[in-house]
């Protein structure tokens, strides 16, 4: 588990799966999060109205009505190393957790971090350098790290919950999408076929660490700016999985073009090699009744269903600088048709 050349434990040695790909697939998910509903009822005398829950499948976060202007946005997120360094890490995964506030068209106020160490197999100082780098990417959002929790558990993990303020009247939800309207993606796809091949040979991809480390806070506040009204995130259950939740919820069908998708250099090659991840799999075959696949083949199925780990925000709407992938129509049937 040892890296030959820079003699560090290789961190994603210590995990079965990684990052958001680690997720319970989402057909799972829905059944358990159903069971509960189904068993508890809403919460009694609430202390603020709840503007986003989980009715229609949830959303990126909850929000509560604070007044007439502002929402609070609540949202956690942690998973297993995506990668062997684990300052990159930190910040992947703080990215990542700030992300699910963006998707909702808000601003991150505090973050608490959410630690697991195996201790007795990893060097305490390994924690702190993940704690450092997503304290530094929380911080140059603006947000506050100021607090957290720690166990000693059997993988690493790590990830933070985040607390934000939005518009209620300008948030960007999941089930605000209108027929007729471009659909846009702010980072290319192809981070889980290239964190997999990572995992398996310990190659390093700056360009898909770098995306990773990138904030959806530009991209959020663009699309705020210009009047959007739904968004996601693209991560663990991909782009035709988080596309095909929002089309649902919002009763429209997606049209993308598959050629204007964009991808990392190296993802095909690396899908090519084998470096498929079991949750993108797990993603391709729980989207796949509700696309109109037309001709494409295999490899691009899954390059689609790939799971990505802090991917980028998927608008309805334009945005200046990001391509358009495809647009929404009226439900004809398909969540999702690809041509
Ligand atoms: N254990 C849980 N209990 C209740 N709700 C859950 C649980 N796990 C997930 N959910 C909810 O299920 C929905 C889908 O979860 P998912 O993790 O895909 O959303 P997400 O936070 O946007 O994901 P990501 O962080 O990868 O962008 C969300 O509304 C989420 O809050
Ligand atoms: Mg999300």
């Amino acid at each position: 588990m040892i890296d030959p050349v820079i003699e560090r434990p290789r961190l994603t040695r210590y995990a079965r799966g990684g990052g958001c790909a680690c997720k319970i697939p989402p057909g799972e998910l829905e059944q358990l999060v159903a069971q509960v509903s189904n068993r508890v009822g809403p919460a009694v005398d609430p202390v603020a109205p709840l503007l986003v829950g989980l009715d229609g499948g949830g959303d990126d976060a909850a929000v509560v009505e604070l007044d007439e202007q502002r929402a609070l946005v609540t949202t956690a997120d942690f998973f297993s190393p995506v990668v062997d360094d684990p300052y990159d890490w930190g910040r992947i995964a703080a990215a990542n957790a700030l992300s699910d506030v963006y998707a909702m068209g808000g601003r991150p106020l505090t973050a608490v971090n959410l630690l697991g160490w195996p201790r007795e197999s990893l060097p305490m100082e390994l924690a702190a350098e993940v704690l450092a780098g997503g304290a530094s990417v929380a911080h140059s959002a603006g947000c506050h790290v100021a607090g957290g929790h720690s166990v000693d558990d059997a993988e690493p993990k790590y990830g933070m919950s985040v607390v934000g303020l939005v518009d209620p009247h300008r948030m960007l939800r999941a089930d605000a999408a209108k027929p007729g309207l471009p659909l846009t993606l702010t980072k290319p796809l192809g981070i889980g076929v290239l964190n997999t091949m990572h995992k398996a040979t310990g190659v390093v991809f700056a360009e898909a660490v770098d995306t990773m480390a990138t904030l959806n806070r530009d991209a959020s506040a663009a699309a705020v700016a210009t009047g959007v009204r739904a968004a996601t995130d693209v991560t663990g259950f991909g782009l035709l999985g988080h596309l095909h939740k929002l089309a649902r919820a919002s009763e429209v069908t997606a049209v993308i073009d598959r050629s204007a998708v964009p991808f990392l250099d190296d993802a095909r090659a690396a899908a090519e090699d084998g470096h498929v991840s079991g949750g993108s799999r797990r993603n391709l075959e729980w989207v796949t009744p509700h696309v109109d696949f037309g001709g494409t083949g295999e490899l691009d199925r899954l390059l689609l269903a790939d799971a990505q780990t802090s991917g980028g925000l998927l608008v309805v709407g334009e945005l200046p600088g990001y391509p358009i992938i495809g647009e929404t129509t009226g439900f004809s049937g398909h969540s999702i048709i690809i041509r």
